[in-house]
């Protein structure tokens, strides 16, 4: 435990360097006394966060919190299953994205989401990646070329298969996959990516390869992580929301969260006392 502080506390200070010469960032997500139901199971209760550009900020909580949830409310996935209610706002770029009239078409054109499990098309890499251009009517050949390479490169896969672009893509490893995944994602020119435990089910190896990516990943798009692993969360993280029972107990800078956590629930959980 000694340890884990100590390691906690070298990595707040590298974070607080890096912060230093950060300026004011716009935000992105706002959310205004959001509630969620699932039939009578109350999951989000009064949630109001403010998610800014640029930034990674990670969701943490013992399982079963509304984690999950949570991220889904913001493409508004969660609305696909017909027990759920929602109230409050979600305010993306000044719209509220629950508004009737706002198309959830143009809401995923702007959030993309990496899942727990990698999930390829069943197809080859290439058409993984530009299966969504197509979708958006892009045809012309040399610019899916384009599209397809640049997107592999910001998910860091490039180098690993520019030679093997027209085999499937489910004879690549785990952790190969989900950068598929993340270059899938990329291909759509996102704004925000959500992650959903993107590396729960990757070796150590590939996990640090994600993370590495979610650091230069956040230099164009803002990304909202949901993770168990608190390491994870204070490595890679600018800010970190502790979700409880569908409340937000404290959601802060990552340093602050980890080294001086302002309220005992966040503490007790941080420290392993308990989820
Ligand atoms: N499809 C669903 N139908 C009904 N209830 C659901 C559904 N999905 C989640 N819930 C409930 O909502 C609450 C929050 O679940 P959620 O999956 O968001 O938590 P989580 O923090 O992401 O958990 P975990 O860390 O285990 O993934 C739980 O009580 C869960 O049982």
């Amino acid at each position: 435990m000694v340890e884990l502080v100590a390691e906690r506390k070298q990595m707040v200070s590298f974070s607080t360097q890096a912060k230093s010469a950060v300026v004011t960032k716009k935000p992105i997500f706002q959310t205004r006394d959001l509630n969620l139901w699932y039939g009578e199971d109350h999951a989000l209760k009064s949630i109001n966060l403010e998610l800014h550009e640029n930034e990674v900020t990670a969701i943490i909580g013992p399982s079963g919190c509304g984690k999950s949830t949570f991220i889904k409310t913001l493409n508004r996935m969660v609305e696909l299953i017909p027990v759920v209610r929602i109230s409050g706002d979600i305010v993306y770029r000044e719209k509220n994205i629950l508004d009737k009239s706002y198309k959830v078409e143009d809401l995923r054109t702007h959030v993309g989401m990496v899942f727990q499990k990698p999930n390829p098309f069943p197809k080859s890499i290439y058409e993984n990646i530009a299966y969504g251009p197509k979708i958006h009517g892009i045809r012309n050949k040399k610019f899916l070329d384009e599209i397809v390479e640049k997107s592999l490169r910001g998910a860091a896969i490039w180098d690993e298969v520019k030679d093997r672009l027209h085999e499937n893509a489910y004879g690549l490893s785990g952790g190969q996959q989900q950068r598929i995944c993340i270059a899938r994602c990329l291909a759509i020119e996102p704004d925000v990516i959500l992650m959903d435990e993107p590396t729960s089910a990757l070796d150590p190896i590939s996990t640090l390869k994600i993370e590495e990516l979610v650091q230069e990943l956040k230099k164009d798009f803002s990304i909202i992580i949901v993770t168990h692993n608190m390491q994870q969360a204070a490595r890679i993280s600018d800010k970190t929301a502790f979700f409880l029972n569908g409340e937000v107990i404290e959601f802060d800078e990552t340093n602050k969260i980890f080294s001086n956590p302002s309220d005992k629930r966040t503490e007790d959980y941080i420290t392993g006392r308990f989820g």
